[in-house]
């Protein structure tokens, strides 16, 4: 299989070089002209089961952006939903234009329709700049959609769920790296302090870590700080802080040339979905390096998690968290098992979701 940061060299005219050479089972483009709705639905594999991921609107600078985006996210949820275990397959929808304007109940639901047309084999929820309102007018025109308000037996908010995955995947690499779990004493610095940040920061001040935050927004900041007594940083500064660990949870790529050679830290273990710049070049930096990389797509994947629970029915935030719990002891193995190959612990996670997709694809053959 190519390596993801090859679809970016991919022929630009070729929309089935991208999927061919990725592995994509199918995209889907759908346009309405009296809604103005343009989205794609990526759909990676389905040989674990339909194919669950939110849907991201965003305006991007051009239709291949929006491809090169919905291609690599979709793949992400295929490896997310294996290495977690559960019988979910990939995918991921994105709408191209601008969230605050175009977001009509008439568009919505369009969009609702196309997601309907297929069967069940894609499952929405929330991304980037799509809230729970959203999908409930997602949800008037299709039974395929996830990430329902609490009084509608929905899941509701998921961050929570991913910060308790994020900190248990910290702790388990702290693990590794220490001998122990303890963050106790340890100095963390979290990178921006949103839904999942902020809860992370409640977890690591509860253990008596030190906490060091950076944001954007001045008023998250102000709050985090004064409610959890962390430490705040400057947006740049926090690559180069003497800390044990960095926790990446703004956006993605922030491991990357640049913030690499800068890092003093041994771990880097956060909730940023694409945290790799290049997935394979900066995980062995980090390794040449000294630092432990906990998977992103592996210690993120409460806010899954947690959808997939809802997707089930009944939906039990007890058995969301209790599922999340396992992402301790499956971060250990991958860590260990990239140990032992001296391979990154990336593509140590890659290779043990792709393992489990192949021989459960083999069960489904077998007669
Ligand atoms: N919410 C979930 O359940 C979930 C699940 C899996 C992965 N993730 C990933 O975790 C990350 C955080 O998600 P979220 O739901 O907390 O998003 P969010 O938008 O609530 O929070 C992100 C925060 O990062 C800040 N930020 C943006 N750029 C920054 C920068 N350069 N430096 C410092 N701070 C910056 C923003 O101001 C915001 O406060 C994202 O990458 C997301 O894709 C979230």
């Amino acid at each position: 299989m190519m390596d993801i940061n090859e679809l970016a060299r991919v022929d630009e005219d070729s929309v089935f070089g991208g999927l061919a050479e990725l592995n994509h089972e199918q995209v889907v483009f759908c346009h309405d002209q009296a809604t103005g709705l343009k989205a794609i639905i990526g759909i990676h594999n389905t040989v674990l089961g339909p194919a669950l991921g939110g849907t991201r609107m965003w305006n991007y600078a051009s239709e291949k952006e929006a491809l090169t985006d919905v291609l690599r996210l979709s793949r992400g949820m295929t490896y997310k939903a294996a290495i977690t275990g559960l019988n979910l397959g990939g995918g991921k929808a994105v709408i191209i234009g601008d969230a605050s304007t175009m977001k009509t109940e008439a568009f919505l639901r369009r969009f609702g329709k196309f997601v309907e047309s297929l069967n069940g084999k894609y499952v929405t929820a929330e991304d980037v700049n799509m809230k729970t309102r959203d999908m409930e007018y997602i949800s008037m025109e299709t039974s395929h959609v996830t990430g329902l308000p609490e009084n509608r037996g929905g899941g509701g908010d998921p961050s929570p769920v991913t910060a308790f995955g994020t900190y248990l995947g910290m702790k388990a690499t702290a693990k590794k790296v220490y001998g122990n779990d303890s963050l106790t004493g340890k100095k963390v610095a979290v990178q921006g302090v949103g839904q999942v940040g902020m809860y992370l920061v409640e977890y690591l001040k509860k253990e008596n870590a030190e906490v060091f935050i950076s944001d954007i927004n001045e008023d998250k900041l102000k709050k985090v700080a004064a409610e959890h007594g962390a430490k705040v940083v400057g947006m740049d500064e926090i690559y180069g802080l003497d800390v044990d660990i960095y926790a990446p949870c703004a956006l993605g790529a922030t491991l990357n040339d640049t913030t690499i050679e800068r890092l003093k830290c041994q771990i880097v273990a956060g909730a940023a979905n694409n945290q790799l710049k290049d997935e394979k070049r900066h995980g062995y930096m980090l390794m040449d390096k000294g630092i432990t990389y906990a998977p992103d797509f592996l210690i993120n994947a409460g806010g899954l998690i947690n959808v997939y629970e809802e997707h089930l029915g009944n939906y039990n935030r007890e058995r969301a968290y209790s599922t999340a719990e396992k992402i301790y002891d499956t971060c250990l193995s991958i860590l260990n098992l990239s140990d032992s190959q001296g391979i990154s612990p990336q593509e140590a996670a890659i290779q043990l979701a792709e393992k489990r997709i192949a021989d459960i694809g083999r069960v489904k053959l077998s007669r």
